[in-house]
């Protein structure tokens, strides 16, 4: 979508300094790890109280949970568009317009919904009137040319580059592990992360289970018995994680998602911060 320009306004203040967001030039995350990657979704919904003022220039990055609790991450990775957006919206607008959206994550197993939940969750918000717009079924993550609206993402994304190397390597039955850690600086904290707990049974019951490598019963049992460790781990209780049983009928997830995303939403509309914080701030 194309957007008028906007005038150059005076330099505001700057946001607060002791919450990184992400700036041109800085990373996003992407790690594979030893077993794989888990793929997210996330939304990153507007709840700025300016709306004529704010609601056109938003960001979002999607967290893979392993990358958020991994200590072993290197520094690497670089991913342009995003960056470039945030980069024109903070030349565009001073500090002091810009509310800030809650960033909010999908995790869980394949098939566990993350798509579709996410989705319905967009259409939810949109229709209570909540300034999203999750585009359908294209998902991508801003450009400078369609700068500012909310959307939702999937990570990683295929159509991009390093979204297509993943692709290649998990439509592959044969090809050789590839080990491969992408990483970032600036993790974004999510606002709350929905963890879609699903047995690797009704998952595989679902549509075209099996199609990528890991799509198996044990592997995704593996998966999931990780996911458990990982939440017993302290460093990752206190990431506002949500578990939602997923073997459920969608719609009844989708409503006790929708009742946790509006608390959240009302409380980052309430937060004093501009930007999403970083995973390791305190
Ligand atoms: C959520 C859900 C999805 N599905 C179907 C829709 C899709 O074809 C498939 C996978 O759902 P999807 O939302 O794409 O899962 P994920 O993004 O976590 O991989 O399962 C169901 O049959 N029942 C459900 O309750």
């Amino acid at each position: 979508m194309a957007l008028e320009p906007e005038p150059e306004p005076e330099p505001g203040p700057e946001p607060e300094s002791a919450a990184p967001s992400i700036t041109a030039g800085s990373a996003v995350p992407l790690h594979l790890g030893f077993a794989r990657m888990r793929s997210s979704v996330s939304l990153l919904i507007r709840t700025s109280p300016r709306p004529l003022l704010a609601s056109r220039r938003v960001r979002t990055v999607s967290v893979p949970l392993r990358v958020a609790v991994s200590q072993r991450l290197r520094h690497t990775s670089i991913v342009g568009p995003t960056q470039a957006t945030e980069g024109a919206r903070r030349r565009r607008r001073p500090a002091f317009m810009m509310g800030r959206g809650a960033l909010i994550v999908f995790e869980g197993l394949d098939r566990s919904g993350k798509s579709t939940q996410a989705q319905l969750l967009a259409r939810a918000l949109t229709e209570g009137g909540k300034d999203v717009l999750a585009p359908s079924p294209v998902q991508r993550p801003p450009s400078d040319d369609a700068a500012g609206v909310e959307y939702v993402w999937r990570f990683p994304d295929r159509s991009t580059h390093i979204g297509q190397t993943l692709n290649t390597y998990l439509s592959s039955k044969d090809a050789e592990p590839l080990h491969r850690a992408y990483s970032i600086s600036c993790l974004p904290r999510p606002d709350v992360v929905c963890f879609l707990s699903v047995s690797p049974e009704v998952a595989a019951r679902r549509g075209e289970f099996g199609l990528e490598r890991y799509e198996n019963t044990e592997m995704q049992r593996r998966v999931r018995d990780n996911f458990e460790r990982l939440f017993a781990h302290t460093a990752v209780s206190d990431h506002n994680i949500h578990n939602f049983d997923a073997d459920r009928e969608m719609q009844a997830v989708h409503r006790d998602i929708v009742e946790l995303v509006q608390r959240v939403i009302a409380n980052v509309a309430d937060s004093p911060s501009t930007s999403v914080l970083s995973v390791w701030s305190s």
